[in-house]
């Protein structure tokens, strides 16, 4: 962890200030801020814009060396100005089959939701809204990610600006700085005199993340410099089809039954139907790979008779042929059939 110096003190308006001005949260809101340049930027925008409606959340991730060097800068940061600051402690180990950064993630946001619900009884009122500081290197660098690894639509739709969560359905999450390069951010930081801590880990070409910020972007600037917002468009366009796609697969499961009949996929198009069975298969938390989706799809277009059998295993379960029907369960659930 190093301290980066301010190198000038003279605040100057930018696309920080642009980006804020476009945007309208409920009130009031927490900043998601881990100390690092990013969320200590977005935190010191928004004080400044709403001085008394603003808190902070800090996810403490205990595994890190260096998290009680952040959580430190972020106790001292909200105490000079007398922001509100909620730390909530997390050690994330990810589930069976899930990645460490996917782990992270998770319970990175079920930590800001109970953060969220902390700071209520602190401030007298609930927690409106929730910020995150991802900017718009990170929107490409997640595009890219999405690309590298053959995602469908929902990952190249990449972050949305704004969503909610079941789990906490009065609260709104925010990306405001998704149009503002990160370089900006840094340089804003130095124009106000205000410093930051440095991940370390931001530095390891072991992550693909570093290794694209560091050599893909540089290049990508070099040969499209308006990469940034053409991407962002790209993953618009992306988002709007993804939302048509769950809309039509939510109308395709409601016509087909909650456990879907099988003679109601074998009426839709391959495209539709593989549509529908992904909609379904997320509804009870499996994911389907491509070739399992295709094998599934052969297996309900040859199941005509009676006595045909389905078993095909999806995550962390199955899909099994039941009476008309299919169904998916768990691999530890018994089943009993009656095709
Ligand atoms: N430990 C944490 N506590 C609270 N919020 C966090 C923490 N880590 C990340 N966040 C929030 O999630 C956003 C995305 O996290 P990520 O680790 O990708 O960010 P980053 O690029 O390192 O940003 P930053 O420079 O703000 O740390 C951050 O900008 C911040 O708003």
């Amino acid at each position: 962890m190093t301290p980066s110096r301010p190198s000038a003190r003279q605040a100057q308006p930018g696309p920080i200030d642009q980006a804020l001005q476009r945007w309208h949260p409920a009130l009031p809101l927490a900043v998601a801020f881990s100390g690092g340049a990013d969320s200590t930027a977005l935190l010191l925008a928004c004080w400044q814009r709403w001085p008394q409606q603003v808190a902070a959340i800090h996810v403490h991730h205990g595994l890190q060396a260096a998290a009680d060097d952040f959580a430190a800068f972020c106790q001292h940061f909200c105490a000079q100005r007398g922001i509100a600051l909620h730390t909530v402690h997390c050690n994330a180990r990810p589930a069976r089959g899930q990645s460490p950064e996917d782990a992270a993630r998770q319970a990175r946001y079920a930590a800001l939701a109970q953060g969220a619900h902390a700071l209520a009884a602190t401030l007298g009122q609930p927690i409106a809204s929730i910020a995150l500081a991802q900017h718009a290197d990170d929107q490409v660098e997640t595009l890219l990610l999405a690309l590298s690894r053959g995602a469908g639509l929902p990952g190249l739709a990449a972050m949305p600006a704004h969503w909610q969560r079941p789990d906490c359905p009065h609260l709104h999450w925010h990306r405001p700085l998704l149009q503002v390069p990160g370089a900006a951010l840094r340089q804003w930081l130095r124009a106000q005199g205000q410093d930051w801590l440095e991940d370390p880990s931001n530095a390891n070409p072991a992550f693909t993340r570093n290794r694209i910020r560091r050599q893909v972007l540089p290049a990508l600037e070099r040969a499209f410099p308006a990469f940034r917002s053409t991407f962002a468009r790209s993953s618009a366009h992306a988002a709007q089809a993804q939302t048509l796609l769950e809309e039509i697969a939510l109308q395709d499961w409601q016509a087909a039954g909650q456990r879907p009949a099988i003679a109601a996929l074998q009426a839709l198009s391959p495209a539709r139907q593989a549509n529908v069975l992904r909609y379904w298969l997320a509804s009870v938390g499996a994911t389907a790979q491509a070739a399992q989706l295709r094998e599934l799809q052969k297996q309900i277009a040859a199941c005509t008779t009676r006595g045909h059998r389905i078993r095909l295993k999806v995550g962390q379960g199955y899909v099994l042929r039941q009476g008309d029907a299919l169904i998916w369960l768990q691999s530890n659930q018994p089943h009993q059939s009656n095709s």
